[in-house]
């Protein structure tokens, strides 16, 4: 990819919370981008960020962070950014980002709120970057020159999403998907789940989840008009979807089991699915773009993996693990996929979300 010819400038809304320090983590050794400010709620604004934060990384605060003041979600507190990336929680995630849009800003979210939004793209980069065409269109909408507000998905959608469009890309259509989730406490962000809920124990709900699994999976794998204004929303190749979603006591990463049954008959053999998995090649990578990693989907043969302890941290968390692939007796293939639920499912893509965005001029 050719490397812009200035720095960008950043700014992370939410940069206390679980999300935003991942953020930090991939931000302050990028090749281009650079953090000039750290927003986050009142609680925490005027502290220095080591005295704001609750620091749960395996990894020490990158130390060009550690002394910078903490601002407010205010507006007027993100200085001179061009990029907002935002790990707010819900509650708040939705009048702050839009605030920002309307300021210009380019707003990369990690929140559900503007998912659903006819004008926003849900992008998981590894998936549908072509979604960004719809950019131009939501600032003319809204009579903007360079704001715009651009939507990761929820992190278990984002685990599957991406095996499921190279599955789609090599054999075609995808008539049926059953998946069952094992999803981390640090998908709930901090303090989330409390330990009496979650030691000794799996909690078999999880508020929306199951609903977003299945809707967010048809908008990223539909497509867009030809006049690049509206989503298609998967209906040309209706997909049924059912999930279940528990969470379990592992601190990161998401691991799904999975079900497929294809449109087309006979249905690929579990050694075409793996070498299909092996072989996909995301745009994100073709570009070059500096967080994408080398492999979108490794497939394990151990028979025990992937596992999260021993498999999240693969590619620095950027890719997805699928393991067990085999014939289902019910459907047509059944595997396991392992995805690190805040690198890939939430800051990893929309960095790389950022990176597709400033190769491809959008901003
Ligand atoms: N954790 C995960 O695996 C994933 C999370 N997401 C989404 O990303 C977002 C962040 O999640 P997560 O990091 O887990 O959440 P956390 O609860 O860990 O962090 C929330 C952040 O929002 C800030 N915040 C809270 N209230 C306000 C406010 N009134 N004004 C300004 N900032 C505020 C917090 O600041 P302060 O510290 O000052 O309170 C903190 O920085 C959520 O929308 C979540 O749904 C998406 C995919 C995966
Ligand atoms: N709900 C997910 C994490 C998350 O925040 O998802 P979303 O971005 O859709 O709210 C989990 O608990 O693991």
């Amino acid at each position: 990819m050719s490397q812009p010819a200035r720095e960008v400038k950043v700014a992370i809304a939410g940069a206390t919370g679980t999300v935003g320090q991942r953020f930090i983590c991939l931000l302050a050794s990028h090749p281009y981008f650079r953090i000039v400010s750290l927003n986050a709620s009142p609680r925490s604004a005027g502290k220095s960020y080591r005295e704001a934060v609750k620091w749960k990384q395996p990894v020490p605060i990158p130390k060009q962070v550690l002394d910078m003041t903490v601002k407010t979600c205010e507006v007027d507190q993100f200085g001179d950014a061009e990029i907002v990336f935002s790990g707010l929680d819900s509650d708040v995630a939705g009048d702050v980002e839009e605030g920002l849009r309307k300021a210009e800003y380019a707003v990369f979210s990690n929140a559900g709120n503007f998912r659903r939004d006819p004008l926003v793209p849900l992008v998981v980069p590894l998936v549908n970057p072509s979604h960004f065409g719809i950019i131009p269109h939501q600032k003319e909408t809204l009579g903007l020159n360079k704001g715009f507000i651009i939507t990761n998905a929820n992190c278990s959608t984002t685990g599957i999403v991406i095996p499921l469009h190279a599955l789609e890309k090599a054999f075609g259509p995808l008539e049926t998907v059953m998946v069952t989730t094992m999803q981390a406490i640090s998908g709930a962000g901090y303090p989330g789940v409390s330990s009496l809920d979650i030691l000794d124990n799996v909690v078999p709900y999880i508020a929306k989840e199951e609903e977003k699994i299945e809707w967010e999976l048809g908008k990223i794998l539909g497509g867009l008009s030809d006049d690049l204004k509206e989503f298609d929303y998967h209906s040309k190749h209706p997909m049924k979807v059912s999930a279940a979603c528990n969470r379990v006591p592992v601190v990161d990463g998401h691991l799904e089991c999975m079900s497929i049954r294809f449109a087309r008959r006979p249905p690929p053999s579990p050694q075409q699915v793996k070498d299909a998995l092996r072989a996909y090649y995301s745009e994100a990578q073709k570009l070059g773009c500096p967080s994408a990693p080398e492999q979108a989907v490794y497939v394990h043969e151990e028979a025990d993996r992937p596992q999260p302890r021993l498999d999240r941290h693969f590619q620095n968390g950027a890719g997805v693990n699928v393991g067990r692939v085999r014939e289902c007796k019910v459907l047509d293939i059944r595997m396991v996929v392992l995805s690190h639920n805040t690198n890939i499912g939430a800051a990893t893509s929309s960095v790389m979300n950022a990176e597709y965005a400033v190769a491809k001029g959008i901003v």
